[in-house]
């Protein structure tokens, strides 16, 4: 199998995304916005083909106002969180905090810098958690709280409105293709209710 098709095959499993970077390397930041059209390109339509079929196995005898409202309530759209590694080393040449936070709101997912060598345990911990828990907003959000959103992201990025992003990010995706060094997945949390197994979570560097 080819590796990017070995990558791709990655991105389809998760449920909750973590795009890493290094902030002094340039091709990496490139690389982002292609993995992140990834993930929205295999995940999010297939879930939603997924959850479609869930919903109108409930509303069936329903009327159309009340299939928009359960509709609406079921929609699923990956977390994605981008982080900047390597912030010990950072020189007058860095991804600036600025430039990284607008990509990852242009891209709409959530962001945060940390040092695998010098972060403390809680900060490294701290994206795990915030995609754990948005995961869990969308999968578990209880019936009287149905504007429930995912921290981070926002109402425009409703797969059913942009099922591929932004138009920007499509076009930025037509330019150059990059490099994709690798990917690897960890599990993550208990038992997943929703689908009968544990969310994976797809950690891209
Ligand atoms: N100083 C420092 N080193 C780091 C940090 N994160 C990772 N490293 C080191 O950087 C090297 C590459 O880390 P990996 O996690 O393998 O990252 P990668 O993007 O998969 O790297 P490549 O396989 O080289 O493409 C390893 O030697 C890590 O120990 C960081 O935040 N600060």
């Amino acid at each position: 199998m080819e590796k990017s098709e070995l990558y791709e095959n990655k991105i389809r499993w998760g449920d909750a995304f973590m795009i890493l970077f290094d902030i002094n390397d340039p091709k990496s930041f490139d690389e982002v916005t292609r993995i992140r059209y990834l993930i929205s390109h295999y995940h999010t339509p297939q879930r939603l083909e997924y959850l479609k079929h869930k919903v109108m196995d409930k509303i069936r005898n329903a009327n159309e106002d009340r299939e928009k409202q359960v509709k609406t309530d079921q929609w699923f759209n990956p977390p994605v969180i981008l982080v900047g590694t390597h912030t010990d080393r950072r020189n007058k040449d860095s991804i600036p905090t600025k430039t990284a936070k607008e990509k990852a709101q242009e891209l709409e997912c959530g962001f945060t810098e940390i040092s695998n060598k010098e972060s403390s345990h809680d900060d490294i911990r701290q994206p795990f958690c915030n995609l754990y828990r948005s995961y869990r907003a969308q999968t578990h959000r209880p019936r009287n709280q149905k504007d429930t959103k995912l921290i981070n992201v926002k109402e425009s990025s409703d797969p059913r409105v942009k099922p591929h992003a932004s138009p920007e990010l499509n076009r930025r995706m037509t330019r150059g293709s990059g490099r994709v060094d690798r990917m690897f997945g960890s599990r993550l949390g208990r038992g997943d209710p929703h689908r009968g197994k544990s969310p994976s979570l797809g950690v891209v560097s």
